[in-house]
């Protein structure tokens, strides 16, 4: 197995500024590393500078001895783009997944072997025969993993595999992605914007802004005790509300002296960022546990989705969102009193964004 180290890596387009800036990155061999961040943040470019589909500016990336730079183009075969447009349009989903092994020094014979083991791991058998455009969208992005899988590559690359797929299949193609890791143990790079997929599948997560990385590192620790208020707020749908406070002995209160609880969990007096993820807000009533922080809301607006109902609205004059599993009730002047339980507040230096 082979980890992915870049160094210093730059790309910038013609008359752009940097797609990505000077990332450093080391991903360990066998890793799942996920890079999650906003529409351009440099996730794609990233991905097929791995690939060497798109040259360097600057910096390096090794994958094991396979070394690309801005003036050596690394070797094709070592990193595979999982990609369902490049497909070719004209061979059935047989010979898309066969072509190229033959030429690789396999027989014919272990050629076909893979591709039908591949076949029946992605439940692509009866659709074998087909050209792309006669198949769905699922089959068709099950044919690219299956492609990629029967090359070995020593990493796989996906751009978004799961982006247009409906919810059962983008379930079902999730799992079948990270069992399908578990049991090869190929490097595998992800970029996706979606933060339950990224949650779900990420060994190493990559938070993402601008071309350079914001944090990473094990999704349970970014998720639970992020290390960068720009990280809390990016890996987060709703994103962690956030709310400048004045924290001391006797608790925490907003610019405008309404007191967020007694329970404070700064020691000394500090001006700073308060975090809460809108799903670690409940309703506060006489069953609810003791919280850390009490928000009084001004209820803007209900939105009933299924399982989860978002609640969004002020404290003072900062918005606020909840996630929460049933309709609150709503006081007569449009009030619901929100708790979060210590352990869930997060707190940020108002000027660097660092963890308190
Ligand atoms: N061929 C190109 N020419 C010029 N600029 C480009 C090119 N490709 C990407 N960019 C720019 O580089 C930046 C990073 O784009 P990139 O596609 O890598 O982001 P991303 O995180 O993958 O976004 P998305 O989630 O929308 O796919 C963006 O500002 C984008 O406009």
């Amino acid at each position: 197995m082979t980890g992915i180290v870049l160094t210093d890596v730059t790309r910038i387009h013609r008359g752009g500024a940097p797609a990505v800036a000077n990332l450093s990155l080391e991903i360990p061999a066998g890793a799942f590393c996920v890079l999650t961040g906003p529409a351009g943040s440099g996730k794609s470019t990233l991905l097929r500078l791995i690939a060497g589909v798109e040259p360097l500016t600057a910096g390096v990336i090794e994958i094991g001895d396979a070394v690309r730079q801005s003036w050596r183009a690394g070797r094709d075969d070592v990193a595979e783009l999982v990609d369902p447009q490049s497909l070719r349009p004209r061979r059935t989903l047989y010979d898309n997944m066969s072509h190229g092994l033959t030429t690789h020094g396999l027989s014919r014979k272990d050629a076909q072997e893979r591709v039908l083991r591949a076949a029946d791991d992605l439940a692509l058998a009866p659709a074998l025969a087909r050209r792309p455009a006669q198949v769905s969208a699922g089959e068709r992005s099950r044919a690219a993993l299956a492609r990629a899988f029967t090359r070995r590559p020593r990493a796989l690359l996906f751009d978004e595999p799961l982006a247009n797929l409906e919810p059962r299949e983008r379930l079902a193609l999730r799992r079948r992605i990270r069992e399908l890791h578990r049991a090869s143990g190929v490097t595998t790079v992800y970029a996706t914007h979606d933060v339950a997929d990224a949650l779900a599948l990420a060994d190493l997560l990559v938070v993402m802004e601008n071309g350079a990385v914001v944090e990473a590192g094990p999704p349970a620790e970014l998720y639970d005790r992020p290390r960068r208020r720009r990280a809390a707020e990016l890996l987060g749908a709703p994103p962690m509300n956030i709310l400048p406070v004045r924290a001391n002995q006797t608790g925490l209160s907003l610019e405008d002296g309404t007191h967020l609880g007694g329970a404070s969990v700064m020691t000394t007096a500090v001006y700073a960022y308060l975090g809460v993820r809108p799903e670690r807000l409940f309703v506060l009533d006489d069953a609810s546990p003791q919280p850390g922080a009490k928000l009084p809301v001004t209820v803007e607006e209900v939105e009933a989705a299924g399982a989860d109902v978002y609640v969004h609205g002020r404290v003072g004059a900062h918005p606020v969102t909840a996630r929460l599993t049933g309709r609150p009730e709503i006081g007569p002047d449009g009030r619901v009193v929100l708790g979060a339980r210590r352990e869930h507040l997060h707190m940020f230096d108002v000027e660097s964004g660092e963890r308190l």
